[in-house]
């Protein structure tokens, strides 16, 4: 793939103790500046996905290329560096420091990167989605949209070469899901983010350029363009495979 920010090569991994497969043989590439959607049933490998091409996880075999660099091999403490400098993440709890206050969450990373923070960036972020003002709050002051906000302009302060992102609407209602898609896509869109979102909701698959479907550790199709009722159409067809 042309531009391709994650490049997953024939990835395998297995759990001590897991049993089959969780990824078996996935091969996928992320392009730069799109929004990817990744799907499948419960069990089938996204999340185990997602932690491999981030760095979170090793594969046991296979290549994951990240920017250029090939980080399926990287040991500790130089793939925590790899990840803390290029990647940026977005969970379905925030994970936000409950201590810290919204400004400090949203630099925190940069912090344990040990680069020197881009104030004037991280300030623009945090009135892009729309939380200027609130800087000095503690994320405990805030609803469940606002603390995801947060956790979208700490992903984007690092200007990070992909953002992952997991159910980053799990925990929202739907109209509060539905502004933080409409920020995932302002930041692909109007920022040249790239981003790679696990979920379970065709709606929210929706927002993506692209959708790619896993099932039982392989990459069962992937579709462009998407609309919530053709994945959820192919998402019924992959679960009765
Ligand atoms: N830490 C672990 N230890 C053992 N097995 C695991 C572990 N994590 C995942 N697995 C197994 O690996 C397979 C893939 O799991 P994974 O969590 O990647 O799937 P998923 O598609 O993200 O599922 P879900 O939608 O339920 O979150 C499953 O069979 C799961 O039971």
């Amino acid at each position: 793939m042309r531009n391709a920010v994650v490049e997953v090569l024939d990835v395998t991994k297995t759990y001590p103790g897991g049993g089959a497969r969780a990824l078996d043989g996935v091969s996928v590439a992320f392009a730069a500046g799109t929004f990817c959607a990744v799907m499948g049933p419960s069990g089938s490998g996204k999340s185990t996905l997602l932690h491999c091409a981030a760095g979170l996880d090793r594969p046991d075999t296979g290549r994951v290329v990240l920017a250029g660099e090939e980080i399926g091999t990287l040991r500790e403490p130089r793939l925590t560096q790899v990840r803390r400098r290029r990647v940026g993440f977005v969970f379905q709890s925030y994970h936000l420091m409950d201590s810290l206050s919204v400004w400090h969450n949203v630099l925190l990373p940069q912090r344990l990167a040990g680069v020197r923070p881009d104030r004037g960036w991280a300030k623009d972020v945090i009135r892009r989605v729309g939380l200027a003002g609130r800087e000095d709050d503690r994320p405990a002051r805030l609803s469940g949209g606002q603390r995801q906000r947060v956790a979208l302009a700490r992903a984007l302060a690092g200007r990070p070469e992909v953002i992952f992102a997991d159910e980053p609407t799990g925990a929202l209602d739907l109209a509060t899901g539905r502004e933080v898609l409409q920020l995932l896509r302002e930041a692909v869109d109007g920022l040249g983010a790239t981003i790679v979102m696990v979920t379970h909701d065709p709606a929210a698959a929706a927002w993506a350029d692209r959708v790619v479907f896993l099932a039982d550790g392989r990459v069962a199709g992937e579709l462009a363009a998407p609309t919530a009722d053709l994945v959820a159409a192919r998402m019924t067809a992959v679960s009765a495979r």
